[in-house]
């Protein structure tokens, strides 16, 4: 079933016209529990994230966040639980009622649906914006170099850059850096977008540029799961804020709930701390 994801109203009066209907892009998370020897980073973790909805993951430092965020790609694996992507497995396929781990080439065949921006850019040093952003598309995609570098400057114009595709990441501000990780992201068009805290390297005069990257993302209907400190950020995009805390989900709900009338002591406790 494909669904309208309404863009939030954080106080409640701002009318906001709906976002493109999303089709692809669900996620579901069911029952993971994932740990690092004996210190258990995820515990019974489910989450079902609709096409085109926008989530803001919240809560302490070391509450589990990025872990989540890397199990959903199948960067990390699980102990117990499963996650899929529109019903498919990113790490295994399921035959005669059994999962089978699937080969490395599938697997980062499969993990090509989803765009991950990290918290530092991780772009490289020594390829300029737009050679950045071609390298993947020919690598995964199999597109042409010219095809690749036609695609990589509308989306360097997309997020801004259009007048800075052959500078070097060096020759960049942070904020520009972060946009061309955005860009290259995007260059796999991928269902689901997942930003592990993309603005927290940032100065913060330079957050806002990479927060109207994403809001822009949130208003076409990619379905975007973001780590992320900024609150205030939560607050206005996200249709769903989840506060995580020691692995566990403790409460979720719109931005209004969670953030505004929390239930729960535990998110009372976190949200005076950061607010
Ligand atoms: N590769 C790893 N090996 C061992 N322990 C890890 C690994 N990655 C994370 N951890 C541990 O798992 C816990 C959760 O870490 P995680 O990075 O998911 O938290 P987080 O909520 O994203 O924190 P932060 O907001 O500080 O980034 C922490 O105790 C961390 O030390």
């Amino acid at each position: 079933m494909s669904q309208t994801a309404l863009a939030p109203s954080f106080d409640g009066n701002i009318p906001i016209a709906p976002r493109p209907t999303a089709t692809v892009g669900r996620v579901e998370i069911s029952d993971v529990t994932k740990s690092y020897g004996t210190n258990t980073v995820l515990r019974d973790v489910s989450l079902t994230i609709a096409p085109g909805e926008v989530v803001a993951l919240i809560g302490p430092s070391g509450s589990g966040k990025s872990t989540l965020l890397r199990t959903i790609n199948h960067l990390e694996t699980v102990d117990r639980g499963s996650i899929t992507l529109d019903g498919q497995y990113i790490g295994y396929e399921e035959r005669g009622g059994k999962l089978h781990e699937l080969r490395e080439a599938e697997i980062l065949r499969r993990r090509t649906q989803f765009g991950l921006v990290f918290q530092n850019f991780n772009l490289f040093p020594h390829l300029t914006a737009i050679e950045n952003v071609v390298e993947a598309p020919v690598a995964l995609k199999r597109l042409t170099k010219p095809e690749a570098r036609e695609l990589a400057k509308a989306l360097l114009a997309r997020v801004g850059l259009a007048d800075k595709v052959d500078h070097y990441p060096r020759q960049l501000s942070g904020g520009q850096q972060q946009r061309v990780a955005i860009a290259r992201a995007l260059a796999l068009s991928p269902k689901v977008l997942l930003f592990d805290e993309p603005t927290s390297a940032l100065d913060p005069e330079l957050v806002g540029e990479v927060l109207d990257v994403i809001r822009g993302l949130a208003r076409d209907g990619t379905t975007l799961i973001v780590v992320t400190h900024e609150i205030g950020f939560a607050r206005e995009v996200a249709d769903r804020v989840v506060f995580l805390d020691g692995g566990e989900i403790v409460e979720q709900g719109t931005p209004i709930q969670v953030l505004r009338s929390p239930k729960q002591q535990r998110t009372r406790d976190f949200l005076a701390k950061v607010l």
